[in-house]
């Protein structure tokens, strides 16, 4: 699990949070209160265990001296192997306050307990002069392994490899998480995430998705203040009605089906509305009472489906595109978009975003960000990590769901409980939408098939009441 709701930095926001605080504050007390909470975690989960610590050149190392003085302090076994001298100001005075031997990194010996205190924030350049096959060899040689902010060879801001070993235990996020601890790559190196607070006030607009605040329906609520979503059908029937049926399960008050012909399944609750082509549908969405329209799952991408799409963008609707709406649009999405003056949200997994997007460039966080600010819409980026991104710059990171969700039809499920918090009025409709679906898969357990997620979502709707 990921810590939920917490503030996710880049390397250079981390810095600038803790230059604040030392115009107030002495580092070596904040350097402190880092090795503090390193030693709480390691202590439990050492049993008494020798202890290796690992130090580098810089305040991670120093960190990781504070470490070892406190676990010797609390009765641990503790021996300390350094990459080379201190070379921070802050990271000296550590060594200084340890009072037994330092050894050498590339001498050694594996013991049961390692913390990784080599680099943290300020790695900028791939593992050099052999560090990595050596951490590879103790992190594989010990039985717990924590990583003091970030394993060693993980670029902070993007979490790509520059030589971080596998098989890490736990990552302990100091002060705030990175992008490194919640991006698919970075994240399969980290071992469970904990995050520490060391009394460093940290503002951002990004965030890892937290469980939304739901209320219940209110006394006089009826079907239309509860949300009216209309999901359009188009050649692959089933892919509609399973967003319909998400819609219907997320809390909409009323779902409709606008379809050609009476395709017929879905539950009975669900309302058909005859819809031939674009020139139906344009005349339909004039009902003012709509909260969410849903066009792409299964739409299919001829003619009708292009006179659809057309309508859906030209109404004054909040709108959710998804399959391939978002194929249809290709590179003249941010164009379309910018128009509208009504919400739009996209769901694309990477192969749709990259051929709207394919001037973005970076990580994904990043590219998400810019696809959102250029389209002015909300961009809710899926695969093995969820990244969502508005156009005023906010962020929500969802990583580790399900990994059974990798089955067709979880995203037309995804497109239909938006919907439903769209036209309900959540604020945070994205964030919310996600989660639901992250913990309907969780309570859906393994293997399932995407017509049996729905279904879970009243009981992970219950846990946010
Ligand atoms: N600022 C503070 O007092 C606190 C920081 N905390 C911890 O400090 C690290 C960030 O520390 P920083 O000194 O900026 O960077 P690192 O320790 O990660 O490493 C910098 C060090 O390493 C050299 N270097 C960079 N890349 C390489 C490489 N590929 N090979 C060899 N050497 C490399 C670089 O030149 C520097 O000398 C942060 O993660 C926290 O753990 C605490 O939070 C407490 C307060
Ligand atoms: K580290």
């Amino acid at each position: 699990m990921i810590p939920p709701g917490a503030p996710i930095v880049t390397a250079a926001q981390m810095r600038a949070a803790e230059e604040a605080v030392f115009r107030r504050e002495p580092q070596e007390d904040v350097m402190e209160r880092a090795g503090a909470a390193v030693a709480r975690e390691v202590s439990r989960f050492a049993q008494g265990a020798p202890i290796l610590v690992l130090a580098g050149p810089g305040n991670n190392g120093g960190d990781a001296y504070v470490a070892a003085r406190l676990l010797k302090a609390a009765g641990h076994d503790v021996a300390i192997a350094a990459s080379g001298e201190p070379g921070t100001g802050a990271a000296r005075a550590m060594h200084g306050r340890w009072d037994g031997e330092v050894g050498s990194l590339y001498q050694a010996r594996p013991r049961p307990v390692l913390v990784d205190g080599l680099f943290g924030t300020g790695l900028s350049r791939p593992l050099e002069r052999g560090i990595a096959p050596v951490l590879a060899e103790l992190v594989a040689a010990s039985r717990f392994s924590l990583a003091i902010d970030l394993p060693s060879g993980l670029a902070t801001d993007t979490g790509a490899d520059l030589g971080a070993p596998r098989g890490i235990s736990a990552t302990l996020a100091l002060g705030a998480l990175k992008p490194a601890h919640v991006l698919d790559k970075g994240l399969e190196r980290c071992g469970h995430v904990l995050l520490a607070d060391i009394g460093i006030p940290v503002e951002s607009q990004w965030r890892s998705v937290a469980r939304p605040q739901l209320a219940p329906p209110g006394a006089r609520a009826h079907k239309y203040s509860r949300g009216l979503v209309v999901v359009v059908e188009g050649d692959m029937p089933g892919a509609a009605r399973l967003a319909a049926h998400a819609a219907m399960a997320g809390g909409a008050g009323y779902t409709v089906l606008a379809s050609a012909g009476d395709t017929g399944g879905g539950p009975d609750a669900l309302v058909r509305q005859r819809i031939a082509s674009g020139d139906d549908l344009a005349d339909f969405l004039t009902e003012t009472r709509i909260g969410a329209v849903v066009v792409g799952p299964g739409l299919g991408r001829d003619r009708r489906a292009e006179g659809l799409l057309k309508a859906a963008l030209n109404a004054n609707l909040p709108l959710i595109l998804d399959g391939d709406a978002l194929t249809l649009l290709g590179k003249s999405a941010a164009a379309w978009l910018q128009r509208r003056t009504a919400a739009t949200w996209l769901t694309p997994h990477s192969g749709e975003f990259d051929r709207m997007f394919e001037g973005a460039e970076g990580d994904k966080i990043t590219r998400t960000l810019m696809a959102a600010a250029e389209a002015r819409v909300t961009v809710i980026h899926k695969g093995a990590d969820t990244v969502i991104a508005t156009p005023r710059g906010e962020v929500r990171v969802l990583s580790r769901a399900s990994s059974w969700l990798s089955t067709a039809g979880t995203g037309d499920v995804l497109a239909g409980t938006l919907a439903a918090q769209v036209a309900g009025g959540n604020k945070q409709a994205a964030e919310a939408a996600a989660w639901l679906h992250a913990r309907a898969a969780a309570l859906a357990g393994p293997a399932f098939i995407a017509d049996a997620l729905p279904m879970h979502l009243p009981q992970a709707i219950s846990e946010c009441l």
